[in-house]
């Protein structure tokens, strides 16, 4: 372990020293975007202006033939854009640490535009020494190519292994932004019987007892994903990063799309991944608190102006606890707010211009 005097240490000569707390965004959605695809790059500009993220993906779904493409896709996309200005993050999942490709795509991307890129996913993290190696890897590149503004890391957790190593992959590096689960990656890792990109599965479910008159008996469905989503968030929270459910790859089907949304929001994360445009509204809409639970938050701040004691709204208690359950919807309403006129409205919060 490294002593904690070190750990906000630049890692090379010339690196930026690390961030002490996270840059606060709201980051309800990470659009993936396929780089080595003209007709969806062309599009960047306008999406950037859509969403809170964009990430230019180079590692699965895209050919291993149009690797190179979409590394010099990433990298003009990155240039034409200014996501800055509009307030867009802009990421890369760069290629896994046992591919051909990631040695270049580190070196590629933060040498042409390492400072405009916020933040690197690095796929199928197996423990916190995968985190060390891209952290000292970025601190040189930083150095030679004189990249101001730290890098950022998320990780995915998408291997058995990871999921055992949660804990220590979250406090690996100053630079842990956060992390995603990755449910097609980990399924397989885990040998579970599913051909899914995350969601639920009909045959996972509880059953009721048989009834006396033989009826039929009541079942409900229940969520493959709750527990290692409750590891992860445990993980992320405890060590002060961000939590985000992964990618739902069934298109068609919105509806459950939204309820893994919501049960991840519900459960801490910060958003999740928006493979195809028809998701991004719906991560816009879950990832924001219901305007009816930011006016019972607003009721409670209120009620308790510095945060203590004990008093009963609409036959409810609260007490300190609730105070601070209410500071973190009103907190993340007010981020919303400043981004989106109309739910500020609805928050009766100000908006980006004060109104
Ligand atoms: C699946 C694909 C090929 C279907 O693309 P399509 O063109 O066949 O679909 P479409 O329904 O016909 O598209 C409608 C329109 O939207 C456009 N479009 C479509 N997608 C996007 C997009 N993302 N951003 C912006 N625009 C998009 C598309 O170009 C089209 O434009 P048009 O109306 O002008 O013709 C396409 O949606 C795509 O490439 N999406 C990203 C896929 C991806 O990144 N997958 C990897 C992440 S999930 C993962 O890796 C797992 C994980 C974590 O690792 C683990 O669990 O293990
Ligand atoms: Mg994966």
């Amino acid at each position: 372990m490294k002593l904690p005097r070190r750990f906000f240490q630049p890692l090379a000569t010339g690196a930026p020293a690390p961030f002490r707390e996270l840059p606060v965004r709201l980051e309800r959605m990470i659009h993936f975007v396929p780089p080595h695809n003209d007709k969806v790059r062309a599009r960047v500009p306008e999406l950037a202006t859509q969403v809170d993220v964009v990430l230019g993906n180079l590692e699965d779904a895209v050919p291993a033939d149009q690797k190179l493409a979409a590394r010099k896709g990433f990298i003009a996309m990155a240039r034409a854009t200014d996501f800055a200005a509009a307030g867009t993050g802009l990421w890369t999942r760069i290629n896994a640490l046992n591919s051909p490709w990631i040695l270049d795509d580190l070196f590629e991307i933060v040498t042409e535009v390492g400072d405009r890129l916020d933040v690197v996913m690095v796929p199928k993290v197996e423990g916190p020494w995968d985190i060390h190696y891209v952290d000292q890897l970025l601190a040189q590149l930083e150095a030679r190519a004189g990249v101001t503004k730290p890098i950022l890391v998320h990780a995915i957790l998408e291997t058995a292994e990871g999921v055992a190593n949660v804990d220590a992959i979250a406090c690996a590096s100053p630079r842990m932004h956060g992390m995603s689960l990755g449910p097609a990656d980990l399924a397989a890792s885990r040998g579970m019987k599913t051909t899914r990109v995350g969601g639920g599965h009909p045959d996972y479910r509880v059953i009721a007892d048989p009834s006396p008159d033989g009826g039929p008996r009541a079942h409900a469905q229940q969520d493959l994903w709750h527990y290692t989503i409750a590891r992860m968030v445990d993980a992320c929270q405890a060590n002060g990063i961000k939590a985000f459910y992964g990618p739902f790859g069934d298109f068609s089907d919105a509806a459950a799309c939204e309820a893994q949304f919501r049960n991840a929001f519900l459960m801490g994360c910060a958003g999740a991944w928006t493979l195809h445009p028809s998701q991004v509204a719906l991560a816009k809409s879950v990832f924001a608190p219901d305007p009816a639970e930011v006016a019972f938050a607003l009721r409670i701040l209120e009620a308790m102006p510095d945060g203590t004691g004990a008093v009963m709204l609409d036959g409810k208690m609260q007490d300190d606890a609730t105070w601070k359950q209410a500071s973190v919807i009103v907190n993340l309403a007010r981020l919303v707010a400043a981004k989106d006129p109309d739910l500020a409205r609805s928050y009766g919060l100000p908006g980006a211009a004060g109104g």
